[in-house]
């Protein structure tokens, strides 16, 4: 099966092509040209689905589109759906991480609960009035300061008491089985598995 990968996010990237493995080739939307959707959705669903559907529409193609963010419990789950543009640029984590431990200096770390939600959509076409949608959160904390060198975006900075590291100590491995994207696409492929017309 052919998808295209409504993102322009590599590091999601990177893992959503480890984590669909053979079975399917997946097409980053930016070999088509295809810029990114607006994304207008009030959820990580809806932002999903919108992005999925405006990759399909360019391209012709089915699109998995990926909205995911962070969610800070003494912030009221912000930065949430704003999180690749909490500091103001799109796109640029070490200012987005900066703001982040400006806006939790002083709290404690008993009180720095979040976790990384994924929202994964799949959609035939552009009109397809039965998206797959898969969900997948990541429970953890916010650390004081950084701490490691994989992943991408607020990975440095996002405590997992699982592993007893930040996600960016974890090897990539690691982290596609146990994080919000890794569980996301284990839900997805349990639908694709079961959902007959489409060939994986
Ligand atoms: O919308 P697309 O083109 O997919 O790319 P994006 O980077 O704008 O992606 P989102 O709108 O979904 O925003 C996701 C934000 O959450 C962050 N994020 C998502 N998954 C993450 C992960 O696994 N580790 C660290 N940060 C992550 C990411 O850095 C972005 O700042
Ligand atoms: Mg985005």
């Amino acid at each position: 099966m052919r998808l295209v990968l409504a993102s322009s996010n590599a590091g999601k990237l990177a893992e959503l092509r480890d984590l669909l493995g053979e079975g399917i080739t997946l097409h980053a939307q930016s070999e088509f040209g295809v810029t990114d959707a607006e994304e207008t959705g009030l959820s990580f669903i809806e932002n999903a689905i919108l992005k999925a559907r405006h990759a399909a529409r360019a391209t012709g193609l089915p699109a998995l589109g990926d909205d995911s963010g962070l969610c800070v419990d003494a912030l009221g789950g912000a930065p949430g759906l704003y999180s690749a543009r909490y500091a103001g640029r799109h796109g640029d984590s070490d200012a987005n991480i900066d703001r982040l431990l400006r806006e939790l200096e002083g709290i404690p770390d008993a009180d720095r609960s979040a976790r990384f939600v994924c929202v994964l959509a799949l959609v035939r076409h552009p009109e397809d009035p039965l998206p797959l949608i898969a969900e997948g959160r990541w429970e953890g904390r916010i650390l004081q300061a950084r701490r490691g060198q994989h992943g991408f975006g607020y990975d440095p900075v996002f405590f997992s008491p699982a592993h007893g590291c930040s996600a960016a100590e974890l090897p990539p491995d690691i982290k596609n089985r146990d994080s919000h994207r890794g569980r996301a696409l284990k839900a997805l492929r349990t639908l694709l598995a079961n959902t007959p017309g489409i060939d994986t």
